[in-house]
This record gives structure tokens, sequence and C-alpha cells, in this order.
């Protein structure tokens, strides 16, 4: 049984039809990842899962336990990160833990969750000393007080240096290690194609698409980017390119002077007998590169959109 159903969820604002169709099930100790562009519905949607704002329609139901009948429990299983604004600046660390775990009925020892957030050097420090990375580092660990199975964590990366970044991720994964789902949006690209389990594409408050990384990556094509650049001149580029072109599995070539470049849905195949060609005629391969399709190329193939960053 998923942790969390998610059926025909809708949600204006006045005209602003901010989620006109969303569904989706998440699995018990997944990492689900929700991206689309801006204004896609988003933060709408994960609010309305939070039980923070009523759907105008649809069902969410955690198990068996549905918001309408069982809020008390749903609270005590899910945790929320919060904005880093909803953090007490004239509070330490340890103080903001605290605090909020006074807020249930159950909780994780202070202790445990300063050390997931490798901030127990920092526990007596006011939160507005604090990092743009520790902030939300704490905010996270505001997410884990209740010792939820379920932690939602909105753009829990956004603004933050590559390091800070990648601080959040270690979390992210030290969470799944213990079992927990976590279910993330996130504006990187990179983020959702390094810690997803599966990604659901969100646009204009429907779902687009949804599927592990991989199985996005290879539904949308098999095709690799090879490029080749020559030592020899222009003439080795032109001749080899005219052998690429005879490869049933080229699809297309583009030359630049000495640089080629050549799609093709058998890398590996094309590139062997392309080398054999080289090789005997004796001409020297400067610089080879496949290039691999990102969660990226996905996006814009599915929403015709580029993507913000
Ligand atoms: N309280 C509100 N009142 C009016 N319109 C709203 C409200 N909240 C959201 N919207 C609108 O609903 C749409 C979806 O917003 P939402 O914040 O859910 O998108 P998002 O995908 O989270 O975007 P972002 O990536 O920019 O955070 C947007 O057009 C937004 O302006």
């Amino acid at each position: 049984m998923p942790v969390l159903e998610v059926s025909h969820l809708k949600k204006s604002f006045g005209a602003v039809h901010a989620v006109e169709d969303i569904s989706f099930t998440v699995e018990a100790g997944e990492i689900f990842t929700i991206i689309g562009p801006n204004g896609a519905g988003k933060t709408t949607t994960l609010e309305m899962i939070e039980g923070l704002l009523p759907p105008d329609e649809g069902d969410i139901a955690f198990g068996a336990k549905k918001w309408s009948r069982n809020e008390e429990a749903i609270k005590n299983d899910i945790g929320v990160q919060p904005q880093s604004s909803a953090l007490f600046d004239l509070l330490t660390v340890e103080e903001n833990l605290k605090l909020f775990a006074t807020f249930y009925d159950k909780s994780r020892p202070v202790a445990d969750i300063l050390e997931m957030i490798n901030l127990t050097e920092h526990k007596n420090r006011h939160v507005k000393k604090l990092s743009g990375g520790q902030k939300q580092r704490l905010a996270i660990g505001l997410a884990m007080v209740n010792d939820p199975d379920i932690i939602f964590l909105d753009e829990p990366t956004t603004g933050l240096d590559p390091q800070a970044r990648r601080n959040i991720w270690d979390i992210i994964l030290r969470l799944k290690q213990l079992g927990k789902t976590t279910i993330l949006t996130t504006h990187y690209m990179e983020e959702a194609e390094k810690l997803s389990d599966r990604v659901c594409i969100v646009d204009q408050g429907k779902v687009v698409t949804l599927d592990t990384p991989s199985a996005l990556i290879d539904r949308l094509t098999k095709e690799r980017e090879v490029r080749l650049s020559f030592l020899d001149g222009e003439q080795a580029a032109i001749e080899t390119e005219a052998i690429a072109q005879r490869h049933p599995a080229v699809v297309r070539t583009v030359r630049e002077g000495a640089a080629l470049q050549i799609w093709t849905t058998q890398p590996e195949d094309t590139l062997y007998e392309l080398f054999g060609y080289t090789k005997d005629r004796g001409y020297r391969v400067e610089q080879i590169s496949i290039r691999e399709l990102s969660l990226e190329d996905v996006f814009i193939a599915f929403t015709g959109k580029e993507w913000r960053d």
C-alpha cells in the first residue's frame, strides 16, 4: 500500500487555476521529487497534502488515513520543513528544536537531530548568527522533531552555494537510510536526478510525466551525442563524417572545421567503426566525448520550456 495517495487534486485562487488535476502515489522509503517551471503549482500541491490549504476537489490519503477524519494522527506521521522565516532568530539552534518538539506527542531526541543535521557544534548559536545553509539544515531538523515517517521539503536548497546544497543532499540521503519517505520540490535538475527515486514533472497544474530519472531519460530517446576533433585538420573530419553517415545507427551529423558532432543510437559501435577508419588513414583524434541526455533535456522535451536556471 502506498504511504501517500493523491487523487485529482484541484485548487483555484480566483481566476487562477493553480492546480488543475494532480494525482500520484508515493511508496514507503522513496525520495519523490516534484519539479516544474515557476507557477506550475508545486507549492500549492504540497500545501494541500500537508494540510495547510484545503483542496477545492480531490482526495489525499496517508495509507488508510484521510485529513477529514485523522487530522491528529496524520500530523504525527508527517514532518513539514518550515520556511526559514519561521525560525526564532533570538533562540539558539537547540532551543528552536526543543520548542518545536513541545508541539508533538512523540519526539526524536534533540541530540540525535543535531547530529543528523550536522549542527551539534553550533547548538548554542542564535539562529540570527547562522549561515543560509545552516538555517536550512535547522529547518529540516525541525521537520524531524516528531520523528515522522514522511518528510516534506519545499525547495530546501534554493539560493544555497554548491557545498551547502551537497550538505543538504547528505541529510536527505541519511533520511532515506533511516527508511523515511521524502517528498521534495526543487529548482535544480541535478538534484532531482541525483537524489530521486521518482520524479514528477508538473506544468500548468497538471502532471506531465512521472517515472524514475533513468526511465524518463530512456523513454525520451536512446540517442547520444558523440563529439570528435582531429589533429589533422578539416579533411580528416570531412572523410570521417562521410563514413559516419553510412552507419545505420547514426541519426545526423554536424561538422565545423576539424570538429565533428554525431548523434547515434549506438555510440560504442559507431566509434568502433570510425576508429577503424581513422587508424587505417593515420588520422589522429584529438578529443572524444559522449554526452548523456540529462533530466534537463527531458524536462524541456516534455514541457517545451527552458529550465529557469
Ligand atoms: N494564495 C494565493 N493567491 C493567489 N494566487 C496564488 C496563491 N498561491 C499561489 N497562487 C498562484 O498559483 C499558481 C501556482 O503557484 P505555486 O506557488 O503553487 O507554483 P510553484 O510551482 O510552487 O512555483 P515556484 O516554483 O515559483 O515556487 C501561480 O500562478 C501563483 O501565482
